[in-house]
């Protein structure tokens, strides 16, 4: 174990050690990963100090769970996937799946992408260890190279750029003309969820790592995490949802839908927290998303319980969420969970399939990985975040994301005005 007085480059001296005795033990077809206890560091530092030309580095991972119960920065890859991969014996992939897999052209960001890093930091209960993941012949050697890559950790700092201009796509006009027509359709279509992109251009170059940490302080009851392929596109986002998170056949997801801001004073706040659990049309927003993930799991022969609606604050909106617990069924794998589940009506609609058509036929722009869903698999764990919240930032371009549910009763401007509260926490970090 090291000390905390020893720097980074005798932590890269001690890995290398370590590589080369496991080598000499297990010779150059390893078969299990290496686990190599660290002194802790911060990780999103890490992934800020590593130059953006190193190219062995790619791609580069990061990624924290609600309940803060690990935070992970990968690097590298030894396997990439654009299927949804069965993990076996001590693999791990990390990826995600887009919104929808019709027409998806993000660069760098297909329908499907899941990788097993080369080089897993992982911190849990204020220990770090690196897992150097191998599969087969010169393992062992792609893991020195990337160490010999890896560059000391650059601290985090306060994001100082300024937005000199932003562009809504739809603008607030073709929100308006979207919204009445997905009121028109509504016996066909009871919810669809419409959503904005906002194109912020800044002075500077954006450096998502310093984005993503402060929007994480000001957002810490949220999913973390931040995905980049190459040197171009990074995704990153502060997600209240979750997916599903598993372990073994125990299965724990969630119906969160229907939003109002916080308020201004413990009052209002109080007032406006008690209107999410009163309002006809965010019970029936939320509703229609219990509903979706109670019928898809029972198709799945789980046994579900769900809990009584309660609110889940963050800093400016509060939501409402009821919590869905089940034991799977023991045929059931993570694919089957994401193909069944992804997306819920909580970022498409119901049903699904209408839904999907009408956001694909109508919306202004493609969503790529914006409500896509983004997490890992382990054979005995699994977690997914809705990747909603989120942002893809390219030099000095910052694309934010947000939607809403319409459903009888929306009125376009309160759902514009619920639009703005979402990406609040981030304009608020840029001072737009
Ligand atoms: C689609 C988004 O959020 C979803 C829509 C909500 C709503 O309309 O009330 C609330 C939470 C999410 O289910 C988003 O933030 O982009
Ligand atoms: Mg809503």
């Amino acid at each position: 174990m090291l000390t905390a007085e020893h720097n980074f480059n005798l932590m890269v001296i001690f890995i290398r050690e370590q590589l080369q005795q496991f080598a000499i033990k297990q010779g150059d077809k390893p078969s299990c990963n290496l686990v190599i206890p660290l002194t802790p560091f911060d990780l999103l530092g890490l992934l800020k100090g590593q130059s953006l030309d190193s190219d062995a580095l790619y791609p580069r991972i990061y990624w924290e769970d609600i309940e803060h119960l690990q935070t992970i920065a990968c690097f590298g890859a030894i396997d990439e996937c654009t299927y949804i991969p069965e993990p076996i014996g001590e693999a791990c992939y990390f990826g995600g799946l887009a919104f929808q897999q019709q027409g998806v052209q993000w660069a760098d960001f297909p329908e499907i992408l899941f990788i097993r890093p080369a080089l897993e930091f992982t911190l849990e209960q204020q220990k770090l260890r690196l897992t150097c993941h191998f599969n087969g012949a010169n393992s062992i050697e792609k893991s020195l190279l990337l160490i010999n890559c890896l560059q000391k950790p650059v601290s985090p700092d306060a994001v100082n750029n300024i937005v000199v201009s932003r562009e809504d796509l739809p603008n607030r006009q073709q929100w308006a003309e979207l919204v009445e027509s997905a009121i028109e359709y509504k016996a066909l279509i009871p919810k669809v969820v419409l959503s904005r992109q906002t194109e912020l251009i800044c002075e500077q170059k954006v450096n998502q790592w310093d984005l993503i940490n402060q929007w994480q302080e000001a957002n810490p009851n949220s999913f973390h995490f931040a995905f980049q392929f190459s040197t171009n596109h990074t995704f990153i986002g502060c997600s209240p949802e979750r997916l599903f998170s598993r372990e073994n056949n125990r299965l724990k997801t969630e119906a969160l839908a229907g939003t109002v801001n916080r308020g201004r004073e413990p009052r209002e706040d109080a007032i406006l927290r008690q209107s999410l659990l009163s309002d006809k049309k965010i019970d029936r927003e939320n509703y229609l998303v219990q509903e979706f993930i109670v019928s898809s799991l029972k198709r799945l022969k789980a046994e579900v319980t769900c809990s009584e609606p309660h609110v889940m604050q963050l800093l400016n909106v509060q939501h409402l969420r009821v919590e869905i617990n089940a034991k799977l069924n023991a045929q059931t794998k993570d694919a089957h969970l994401l193909h069944n589940l992804h997306p819920t009506p909580a970022v498409g609609g119901c049903p699904k399939l209408p839904a999907l058509q009408f956001i694909n036929d109508k919306e202004h722009y493609n969503r790529g990985w914006y409500a896509g869903t983004v997490g890992y698999l382990r054979v005995d764990k699994s977690d997914f975040s809705v990747a909603i919240r989120s942002a893809l930032v390219s030099s000095n371009k910052i694309k934010l994301f947000a939607g809403a549910g319409i459903v009888v009763g929306s009125i376009a401007d309160q759902e514009w005005q619920e639009l703005e509260n979402k990406i609040h926490t981030i304009l608020d970090i840029l001072s737009v």
